[in-house]
């Protein structure tokens, strides 16, 4: 029994730090990325701009959700392209057809995301500047 109690405490705390330092690996893939990618740093400013737009604008909490998720998926899809460019580099130094589709795909990728993000944020603030205005 204490040696059970002994052993579950201690895979708790492996489990912790273990959490811990995922968090901590996960931060510095989140600041290499906006680092060194300057999309990545254009996605942020387009989500603070939203985001403004959103608090001057006034939306329902369902609308801030669909902001918040558009703009969080964003940012996800844009460090995965990060990532598959820095895989395609590493293992495909040379020029080669297989590592330029990979990499154009994942640029395609961020770009579908980014024109169905912005047709959304469109759909949702346009409507509401129009009763503004008349
Ligand atoms: N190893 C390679 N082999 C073949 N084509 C490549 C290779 N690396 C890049 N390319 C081509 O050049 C394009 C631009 O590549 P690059 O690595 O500069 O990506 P990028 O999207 O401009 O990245 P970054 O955001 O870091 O500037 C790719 O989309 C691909 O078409």
């Amino acid at each position: 029994m204490k040696f059970w109690r002994r052993s579950v405490s201690g895979v708790t705390r492996m489990d912790i730090r273990k959490l811990f330092c995922s968090f901590r690996f996960a931060w510095r893939g989140i600041a290499h990325g906006f680092r060194t990618e300057q999309n990545f740093r254009f996605h942020v400013i387009a989500a603070v701009i939203a985001a403004a737009a959103g608090w001057v604008t006034g939306l329902s909490p369902s609308e801030w959700m669909i902001v918040i998720l558009l703009s969080g998926g964003m940012f996800a899809l844009e460090l995965i392209n990060t990532a598959i460019e820095r895989v395609v580099d590493l293992v495909s130094p040379e020029h080669h057809p297989l590592a330029g589709q990979a990499k154009d795909a994942a640029a395609g990728a961020v770009l579908v995301f980014a024109v169905a993000s912005a047709v959304i944020g469109f759909m949702i603030f346009i409507p509401k500047w129009l009763n503004l205005l008349f």
